[in-house]
C-alpha cells in the first residue's frame, strides 16, 4: 500500500522542500503541471475544448500552467478564473503573466464550462479551509453539469484532503493528479468517489528527504 499524507504533512514537505532543501517553489509547480499535462495527453480525453477553473492560490497557479501547456501544444484551451488576480499568490501571479504572453483567453461565462469538453480543476488543493459558496460553489455545479470529463489536480475541489468530507459542493472527477503522495481523505469512499482514477506525480517532495529509497 504506498503511503498516504495529511494536508499538514503535505504543506510541511512543500514548505521543507522549498526552504531548507532549496527547490523553488516555481519549480515544484512546473513538475507538478507537467505531471497533469501528461496524464491528460496519456488518457483518451476529447481536447477540442479546454476550460482551465482555476483560482488564486498555488493550485490555480498549477491549473493556469497546464493551461500554458496545453496550449503550447496547439490546443484550444481556456482560462476561468475565480477570485481577484491581484489577490493570487507570487506563484500564480506569474503564472498568470506567463498565460497572458500567450494569450489564453480569460472567461467569465458559466456556460462555456458547461460546454467544454474537457475540464481542468484547480481552484482548491490542500489549502481549501472552510465551506465552498458563492461564485465558487457555482463553478463547481458548472463543472459537475457538464458532460466533459473532468481531471482535477492534487485534490478534487471541495473535497476535504484529511477526512474525504464535501465542504458543501465538490468536484466529481474522472481523474486526479495528487502531487507527492496520495492523500489520506482520498482513500475514503468520498474521496475514492470524487477523485476517479488517482495518478500520484513525483514532483521532487519526498518525506526522508536524505536519499529517496524504493518508494
Ligand atoms: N504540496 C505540494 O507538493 C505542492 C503543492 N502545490 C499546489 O499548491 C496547492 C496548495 O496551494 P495553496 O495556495 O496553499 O491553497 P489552495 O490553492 O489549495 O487554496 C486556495 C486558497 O483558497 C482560499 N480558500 C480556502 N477555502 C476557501 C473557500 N471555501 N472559499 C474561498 N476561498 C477559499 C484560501 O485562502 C487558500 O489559500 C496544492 O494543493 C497543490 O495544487 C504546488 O503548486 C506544487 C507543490
Ligand atoms: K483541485
Amino acid at each position: 500500500m504506498s503511503k498516504a499524507i495529511t494536508i499538514a504533512e503535505a504543506q510541511r514537505y512543500d514548505a521543507h522542500t522549498i526552504n531548507e532543501i532549496g527547490i523553488p517553489a516555481l519549480v515544484l509547480m512546473e513538475r507538478a503541471a507537467l505531471a497533469t499535462f501528461n496524464n491528460i495527453l496519456n488518457d483518451d480525453f476529447d481536447l477540442s475544448r479546454i476550460v482551465v477553473v482555476a483560482a488564486t492560490g498555488n493550485n490555480g497557479g498549477d491549473g493556469i500552467a497546464v493551461a500554458r501547456l496545453l496550449k503550447i501544444r496547439g490546443l484550444n484551451v481556456e482560462i476561468y478564473l475565480l477570485g481577484n488576480p491581484d489577490n493570487a499568490t507570487p506563484q500564480t501571479k506569474q503564472q498568470l503573466k506567463i498565460a497572458d504572453y500567450y494569450s489564453i483567453p480569460r472567461i467569465t461565462d458559466l456556460n462555456r464550462i458547461v460546454n467544454a469538453t474537457l475540464i481542468v480543476d484547480a481552484i482548491f488543493g490542500v489549502g481549501l479551509s472552510r465551506l465552498i459558496t458563492g461564485k465558487f460553489a457555482d463553478a463547481i455545479n458548472a463543472i459537475n453539469a457538464a458532460d466533459a470529463k473532468t481531471v482535477a489536480i492534487d485534490v478534487p475541489s471541495g473535497i476535504n484532503a484529511d477526512t474525504g468530507d464535501v465542504l458543501g459542493v465538490a468536484v466529481v472527477a474522472d481523474s486526479t493528479t495528487t502531487m507527492a503522495y496520495n492523500k489520506v481523505g482520498l482513500l475514503t469512499t468520498s474521496g475514492k468517489q470524487h477523485s476517479g482514477t488517482i495518478h500520484v506525480a513525483d514532483i521532487g517532495i519526498y518525506a526522508q528527504d536524505r536519499l529517496e529509497h524504493a518508494r
